[in-house]
């Protein structure tokens, strides 16, 4: 039998290729023919790791004629999610960050090879704005069929907590597997189906899921980067944080990583700590490592290590915690990228963290993926 010719597919906003790897991981037999990304670094980064440079601009220029020249069949967009975080404006699509978003949805109309399948990944809160209703509405008009879902890695074994929003799109010619779904908002996967072994954790509640997650200890590097048990108390200012950005890990290892007292005195009660044993971590921000506070976890590594319960954390008993940020392998890790994936050298720890915050979690979106290319 024949093997059909693969998916021909564009990657809008593609960042460090967190959307490429899911493809890879998701089995489908695609083929990336273009990917777009307005930002230089990430393109670096990109090209190091794909060996293919994105077309680098905005986004917002592109024509229909433009993009009928890839004869694309698939679309994947992970647009910036600025307008609809919590902490911002929240003005959707009257933020001049969503423009590019919206322009290239309104150009599908007048093209001659319109994508059939589309995959749009955001933050929780875009399924309340105007930029979610235009995306639908431009979907129902040219007969496209949705599924939506808000999705987290732990829904999928990984101990990381970063619920997304995800919309899958098909026209109507090809069937959802499970055309039930059709028009709704799911909060599980069980519709996926893509895997018996984790099939049984996708209704539990929170604290259930938790119990079926690998512990944050798979997640670390190998190399023993534990602050152990020399002493970072007062001498690591925050000072050395910032001459640390710019180093590349192997460098100054464990100094580039110690949280500094001033931070635990400062921000303390605030700070997200988890333990290798732990089964959940918070969500890394783009601006983990510049701010403790809201942006990710941080990891308790004394050896000694006897889990403090909230309420009871003093200064001087964080302290002895030895905090240490996650490095960003272990934040790609979390993130479920492939080994392979690296850095080139040049490339900042902080812009790192930043890149890799901006990305998505691979364990999350390959099933997505593997589900909205499959035929009935
Ligand atoms: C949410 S991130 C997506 C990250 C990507 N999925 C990844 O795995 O790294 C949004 C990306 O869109 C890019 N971007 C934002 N506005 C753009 C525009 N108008 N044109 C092109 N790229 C844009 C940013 O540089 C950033 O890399």
């Amino acid at each position: 039998m024949e093997t059909p010719p693969p998916w021909r597919v564009l990657e809008f906003y593609s960042g460090i290729g967190g959307m490429r790897y899911s493809l890879t991981a998701s089995g489908v037999q695609a083929e990336v023919v273009e990917a777009f990304d307005i930002n230089d670094v990430a393109n670096d980064v990109y090209e190091h790791n794909f060996g293919h440079r994105p077309c680098q601009g905005n986004i917002q220029t592109l024509t229909a004629s433009d993009l009928d020249k890839y004869k694309a069949h698939a679309w994947l967009l992970s647009p910036p999610c600025q307008p609809y975080t919590r902490q911002g404006l929240q003005k959707h699509s009257a933020d001049a960050r969503a423009f590019s978003f919206i322009k290239i949805l309104n150009l599908m109309s007048n093209m001659r090879f319109p994508p059939q399948v589309l995959f749009v990944e955001n933050v929780v809160g875009f399924e309340v704005s105007d930029t979610h209703d235009q995306l639908l509405e431009v979907l129902s008009i040219l007969n496209f069929n949705t599924q939506e879902f808000i999705l987290s890695p732990l829904q999928f074994g990984v101990p990381y907590s970063r619920p997304r929003y995800f919309c899958l799109a098909k026209q109507e010619s090809m069937c959802f597997q499970n055309a039930s779904a059709n028009k709704k908002l799911l909060w599980t996967p069980t519709c996926l189906k893509f895997n018996s072994t984790t099939q049984n954790s996708y209704d539990q509640n929170e604290d259930e899921l938790e119990i079926a997650c690998r512990s944050i200890k798979d997640f670390l590097e190998t190399q023993s980067i534990n602050i152990g048990d020399q002493d970072c108390s007062g001498t690591i200012s925050a000072c050395n944080l910032k001459e640390a950005d710019g180093c590349t890990p192997s460098e100054t290892v464990s100094q580039d990583y110690i949280v500094p007292l001033n931070l635990i005195e400062r921000w303390g009660n605030a700070m997200d700590i988890v333990y290798p044993e732990s089964k959940r971590c918070c969500c890394f921000t783009k601006s983990y490592y510049r701010y403790v506070k809201g942006t990710g976890s941080l990891l308790a590594t004394s050896k000694n290590l006897k889990p403090i319960p909230k309420e009871n954390l003093e200064i001087s008993s964080l302290n002895e915690l030895r905090l240490r940020f996650f490095t960003p392998r272990e934040v790609a890790n979390l993130h479920s990228f492939p080994s392979s994936f690296c850095f080139p050298d040049h490339i900042s720890l902080r812009q790192q963290y930043a890149m890799l915050g901006n990305s998505l979690s691979v364990a999350v979106v390959a099933p997505l993926l593997h589900y909205l290319f499959s035929e009935k």
